[in-house]
């Protein structure tokens, strides 16, 4: 049994059991407040800024989302003043790689002299090492007509682009051997090797048309014992290994390729641009311009050149942070500058790291979506002109589109984020778009205040690529910039589809370096 209390311990008992009370009591009041308070205080921040319960309802965005577009549009969008700055920039760094080595725009002579003139002829087979895929593709010329295309790709696996050169050329043979026997390309007139055409859509040093070394890779590429080999040499080594019989007439950039094929059948061709996973051009150079080339005078003939544009780089670009961010993550850190704002590979990034960067300063999708967004490379430029291509009439749209991406629920991603969204697409495709035909007018300036083409004559500008292929408005957005620069002159630029430029134009240059040999 317990023992019997004195009064004054049961007196200090009952004091401490009221002390108790009371310190509960008081830390319930405390919490309560805190929590009211809390509330309160969100209710009124939700008053206090009419916005964001519009956001709510999805008409608008926030504040917040507004201030961070709005310095998207002051950095992105370019006046004609700014825009001209870059074409002279532009116009200057193509004279200094027509004068010497190594400069920022390479300027590489193709060794393609004798323009096509819709006279070749034959069978021949184009192998095309892009920037995602390898494309094999026959082509049979006749009577001045591409009398038939059959052309296959594959995706160039990522592990390839990083490994070892032979596992890339190997591979590529890989799928000449598939085509061939796909296709049972046919031996010609030119024995029992089926000519090949090798698209090589790098920057290579060339000293003839059948021979084209490594200067460095672009893209996602990375394999560092490719520098400096002899291309045609390896791919003919691993030809050989899996038993294709096959030559290779002539080595090409895509540029030149695409140019090459819009010429065979229209001769105002002046201009091959490609668009896709990376972007470029090709011209045609008058030889005694080449000084690199022809220090020992020149014959007065033309050559094809390929510019290698994505290299250029100006203070008059309309640079953002991302796009140092993004530069920072790819394997040619410090190069490219000017292709990284434009090509496939990279827009689908630049969205991704602005809609992170809003997500963290101005809530949009809210917290738990940024791990989506924190994922490099995630977005795939598809869906930024998927988005651009709906627009901010079709919200719904571009709400599933973007649930699917980021993996979340329709429902959660307001009107006003998913407007912030599509502005944001616009604004990147816009200066994709911009960028590349402020390129394609410093081309056309340079050949016409040189006298090369003629004020009043067509200036065909054949394009190829999966980004000008499938963006939406594209052509659209390059020819007012065409306005903007050229005004009345613009309308003799004409931009035309080349789809296949690349392989078609490799057949019509291998088919004239048969003939010449
Ligand atoms: N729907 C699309 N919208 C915009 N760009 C696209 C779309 N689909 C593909 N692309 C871009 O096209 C590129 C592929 O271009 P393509 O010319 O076919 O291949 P490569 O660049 O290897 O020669 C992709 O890297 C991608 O960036
Ligand atoms: O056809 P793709 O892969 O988009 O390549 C376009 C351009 O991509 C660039 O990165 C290359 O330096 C160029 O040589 C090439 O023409």
């Amino acid at each position: 049994m317990g023992r019997k209390k004195s009064a004054t311990a049961v007196a200090k008992d009952e004091s401490a059991s009221s002390g108790v009370g009371l310190l509960v009591f008081t830390t319930v009041v405390g919490v309560g407040a805190g929590v009211g308070l809390y509330f309160w205080n969100r209710l009124k921040r939700r008053k206090a800024s009419p916005q964001s319960r519009r956001c709510s309802k999805g008409v608008a965005m926030t504040h917040e989302q507004l201030d961070v577009l709005e310095g998207y549009k002051s950095k992105c969008t370019m006046s004609k003043d700014q825009l001209n700055a870059l074409v002279d920039d532009f116009l200057r760094r193509m004279n200094e790689g027509l004068r010497s080595e190594g400069q920022m725009l390479k300027q590489l002579p193709s060794y393609v002299e004798r323009m096509p003139n819709g006279e070749e002829a034959g069978e021949f087979l184009a192998i095309d090492l892009g920037g995602t895929n390898v494309r094999v593709v026959k082509v049979v010329l006749e009577d001045r007509k591409v009398k038939e295309v059959v052309a296959h790709e594959d995706a160039i696996p990522k592990a390839l682009m990083r490994g070892t050169t032979k596992g890339l050329f190997d591979f590529i043979a890989k799928q000449v051997k598939l085509f061939m026997a796909r296709h049972s390309a046919r031996p010609t007139a030119s024995g029992t090797k089926v000519p090949i055409g090798f698209t090589f859509s790098y920057p290579m040093k060339q000293t003839g048309i059948k021979n084209g070394e490594l200067i460095c890779w672009t893209k996602g590429f990375d394999i560092k014992d490719t520098l400096g080999k002899d291309l045609v040499g390896l791919l003919e080594a691993s030809m050989r290994e899996q038993e294709v019989e096959g030559e290779v007439f002539a080595i090409l950039n895509d540029t030149v390729g695409t140019l090459a094929a819009s010429r065979f059948a229209d001769q105002d061709t002046q201009l091959g641009v490609i668009l896709g996973t990376g972007s470029n051009a090709a011209y045609i150079e008058s030889k005694g311009n080449i000084s690199k080339l022809s220090a020992g005078g020149s014959d007065g003939g033309r050559m094809i050149v390929n510019i290698e544009w994505g290299n250029f780089k100006s203070d008059h670009l309309p640079y953002l942070a991302e796009d140092r961010e993004i530069d920072e993550g790819t394997p040619n850190r410090g190069s490219q500058h000017y292709e990284k704002m434009i090509s496939g590979m990279y827009l689908g990034e630049m969205a991704r790291r602005a809609c992170l960067r809003a997500s963290r300063e101005a809530n949009l999708f809210g917290g738990t979506q940024r791990r989506r967004l924190e994922k490099p490379w995630s977005f795939p430029t598809s869906l930024v002109s998927e988005i651009d291509g709906l627009g901010s009439g079709r919200l719904p749209q571009v709400k599933k589109a973007l649930s699917k991406a980021l993996d979340i629920l329709e429902a959660s991603v307001s009107d006003g984020c998913a407007h912030f969204v599509t502005e944001v697409c616009r604004l990147i495709g816009d200066r994709s778009a911009t960028l590349a035909a402020a390129g394609v007018a410093a081309i056309y300036r340079y050949l016409t205040q040189s006298g090369q083409v003629a004020l009043d004559q067509r200036f065909v500008v054949a394009v190829d690529g999966g980004l000008f292929e499938h963006y939406p408005r594209y052509k659209d957005r390059m020819d007012k910039t065409f306005g903007d620069l050229l005004g009345g002159q613009a309308k003799r630029v004409e931009l035309v589809h080349s789809p296949d430029g690349s392989g078609i134009g490799s057949a019509v240059i291998a088919a004239a370096a048969a003939t010449s040999r």
